[in-house]
């Protein structure tokens, strides 16, 4: 991780670029195998799936068989930690619902606004290095609690075309059954187009590698929407001198070690600090079971020393982290500046492991920047929300002029037409 010292704010775009591919690049080499699955459903998952997952199975659906298995599997432990999580997720979910909006905006109109939940979705849960079970339970809570109707889940198999127990724990705890043994872009193909075995779905949702992410963004041009590009994941850390750098170096490498294309920036008021950080992070490294991953991430990262705190918020400000830590001295009052994260962490007892597995914020957010103008997912991410009207005679007889005079000056009679005939109805009562 090389340090940087007071950059000028010419060099920082450069300075803070994403380590993966552009997305023109990445879209080339995934949608051949969307084309491929449109046209040829199945048999085309089943090619890629064999080429990279490195299995060819018979069924992809899993079966109550193995979601027995799974519940044998899973230590009495891990249990009680996935439900633990889980109710906590659902707790700060259930609490997104909102009331039935209702304004009466003249006399006589009346608008309201509902919460309606899509209907199909689907659930990618990554699983390329590590099984991300606790993903499971950040995309599959929201969505039961929002009411969607149909749930499919999509994970890639190991080479012995098996999913990990614990993500078929965790589904089952929430209630969802639908899941496929299918991953990378194959698998948001398959949701995007349906096949004979993968039903098509409304809106797919959920982390995963780069070719996941350009695939779920290839989806959106054929009429599907998406919760976000969340991809390889990301941390950036405010320190100055209330850090501990013990905790800011493992807060650094809880993220470098998801995966080679992840990046981690530490901002920090003073040299020193970046010092001791530093040698923690080496520290630290030494027995990390991911240290390839989290090297190869860290070749990526970037320590910036700005002494001065405005210049730091801008800073975090213009890279829009996925995650941002605050481990300062007053972490308050520097989150009311943050305009651009997906989720923040306050303090030096707040670990963005946390928010990973268990405290109730959701963990799929947006990354590359994407932070700048959309939402990590929240029970928001599975309703649509639809406005109504009911206008009374009385309501039409004081709104109808103007919108007579609106649609005449746009030169539409016909919408002004629509509303002169009621207008006349009821001065011919
Ligand atoms: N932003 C977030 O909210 C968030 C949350 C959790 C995880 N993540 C990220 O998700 C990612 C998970 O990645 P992963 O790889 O472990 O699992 P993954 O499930 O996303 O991807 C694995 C799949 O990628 C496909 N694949 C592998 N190599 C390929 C190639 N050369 N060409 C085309 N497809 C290929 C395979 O089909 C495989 O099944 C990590 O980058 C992690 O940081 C992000
Ligand atoms: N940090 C990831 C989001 O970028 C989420 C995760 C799942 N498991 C561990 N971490
Ligand atoms: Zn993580």
């Amino acid at each position: 991780m090389k340090t940087v010292v007071n950059p000028a704010r010419a060099s920082w775009s450069q300075l803070l670029k994403r380590p993966t591919m552009d997305l023109a690049s990445i879209e080339a080499l995934v949608r051949p195998v969307m084309e491929a699955v449109k046209n040829e459903g199945d048999a085309a998952i089943q090619r890629y799936t064999e080429k990279y997952d490195g299995v060819r199975l018979s069924e992809w659906a899993v079966s109550q068989a193995e979601f027995e298995a799974a519940e044998a599997s899973v230590p009495a432990e891990l249990k009680a930690a996935i439900l633990q999580a889980k109710a906590n997720i659902e707790a700060f979910h259930t609490a997104q619902q909102q009331d039935e909006l209702k304004v009466e905006t003249m006399p006589g109109v009346v608008c309201y606004r509902r919460s309606v939940s899509i209907e199909k979705v689907g659930l990618y849960i990554p699983g390329g290095t590590a099984p991300l079970f606790s993903t499971v339970l950040m995309l599959a809570v929201p969505a039961k609690i929002a009411g969607c109707k149909e749930i499919v889940l999509c994970t890639p198999p190991d080479e012995n075309g098996a999913i990990n127990p614990a993500i078929l724990y965790a589904a089952k705890a929430v209630g969802v059954t639908k899941i496929f043994k299918v991953g990378g872009a194959q698998a948001i193909a398959g949701l995007t187009f349906g096949t004979v075995t993968i039903p098509k779905v409304n809106k797919i949702f959920g982390p995963g590698n780069q070719y996941v992410t350009a695939a779920k963004q290839l989806a959106t041009k054929y009429g599907l929407a998406i919760d976000m590009p969340a991809g390889p994941s990301e941390v950036a850390v405010y320190a100055d001198d209330a850090a501990v750098p013990a905790f800011v170096a493992a807060d650094l490498l809880s993220q470098a070690e998801h995966g080679v294309d992840s990046q981690v920036v530490l901002v920090a008021a003073n040299e020193a600090i970046v010092d001791k950080v530093k040698a923690e992070v080496d520290q630290q490294l030494q027995v990390l079971p991911r240290r390839e991953f989290a090297e190869k991430s860290l070749a990526n990262s970037v320590a910036v020393v700005l002494g001065n705190e405005a210049d730091a918020v801008d800073l975090l400000n213009e890279y829009g982290a996925e995650h941002l830590i605050l481990s300062v001295k007053e972490p308050w009052e520097v989150a009311d500046q943050i305009i651009n994260a997906g989720s923040v962490f306050l303090g030096n007892y707040t670990p963005e492991s946390a928010g990973d597995y268990a405290s109730g914020t959701n963990h799929t957010l947006p990354t590359n920047g994407y932070a700048k103008m959309y939402s990590g997912v929240s029970l928001d991410s599975y309703v649509k929300k639809v406005t109504y009207q009911q206008i009374s005679a009385a309501g039409i007889q004081a709104l109808g002029p103007v919108v007579e005079t609106m649609a005449a000056a746009e030169q539409l009679d016909g919408h002004k037409n629509a509303v002169s005939l009621r207008l006349k109805s009821l001065k011919d009562v």
